[in-house]
């Protein structure tokens, strides 16, 4: 049995905020790997600010690099593009792995728009992370009037295959304030450069 985080993302473009939650998710859950699920296009988000599928997974590549990161356009050949099909299929072709669905903070106030929220959530466990700005936001989201009661105290965090979805884990670390949005305001051409990676927060000025 492998242990599997799941982080579906846009990655427009990948950043260090996505590595570090990911290796920090890693010690804290016990995984065995992480897979950043680049979406073909998020259900919710205006197309038409997405640089193309494959500057996307080439910056998501670069970020990974030397860690048990994996990076996965299962989404785009399975043809999913809503998380609850997409995970419904992962569980299908590896029967044998567990799943735990990796997430930031700022999904959660947006998260009872997802399709079938529930259905997902009774699929497989989450695993929040903070975000800077969103603690309040996520605490008072609609979602959360329903996953409330299902929160499991973040000390049990490497538990988390024995527990029944629903479950979820709000983890505790210093938020991290990298974001695509800034990147892209910074550097509208992240995409036209051959070293995306090279535009992690950790070199911005
Ligand atoms: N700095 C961060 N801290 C915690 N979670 C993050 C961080 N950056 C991204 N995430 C999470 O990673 C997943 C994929 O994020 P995404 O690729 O949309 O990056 P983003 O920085 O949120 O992009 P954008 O600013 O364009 O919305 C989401 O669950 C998001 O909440
Ligand atoms: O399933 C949905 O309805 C749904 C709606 C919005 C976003 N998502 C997923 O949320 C993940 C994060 O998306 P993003 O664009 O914020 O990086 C990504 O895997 C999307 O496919 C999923």
């Amino acid at each position: 049995m492998k242990r599997i985080g799941l982080l579906g993302g846009s990655f427009n473009p990948a950043h260090s905020g996505h590595r570090r939650l990911s290796l920090w998710a890693m010690r804290a859950l016990q995984l065995d790997e992480v897979w950043w699920l680049v979406s073909p296009g998020n259900p919710l988000k205006d197309q038409r600010d997405q640089a193309p599928y494959a500057a996307r997974f080439a910056s998501a590549e670069r970020m990974a690099r030397r860690s048990r990161i994996r990076v996965s356009d299962f989404e785009r050949k399975v043809g999913t593009r809503f998380t609850v099909d997409t995970v419904t299929a992962l569980r299908q072709r590896y029967p044998s792995h567990r799943f735990i669905w990796l997430m930031g903070a700022d999904i959660l106030p947006q998260f009872h728009r997802w399709k079938g929220w529930r259905a997902l959530a009774a699929a497989v466990p989450i695993a929040v992370f903070p975000r800077p700005g969103y603690d309040r936001l996520a605490h008072a989201a609609r979602a959360m009037g329903w996953l409330r009661r299902f929160v499991r105290p973040a000390r049990q965090a490497s538990d988390w295959t024995k527990w029944s979805a629903p479950a979820i884990l709000l983890l505790r670390l210093p938020p991290d304030p990298t974001s695509a949005t800034r990147i892209r305001a910074l550097h509208p051409d992240w995409h036209l450069v051959t070293d995306s990676s090279a535009y992690g927060t950790d070199r911005l000025p």
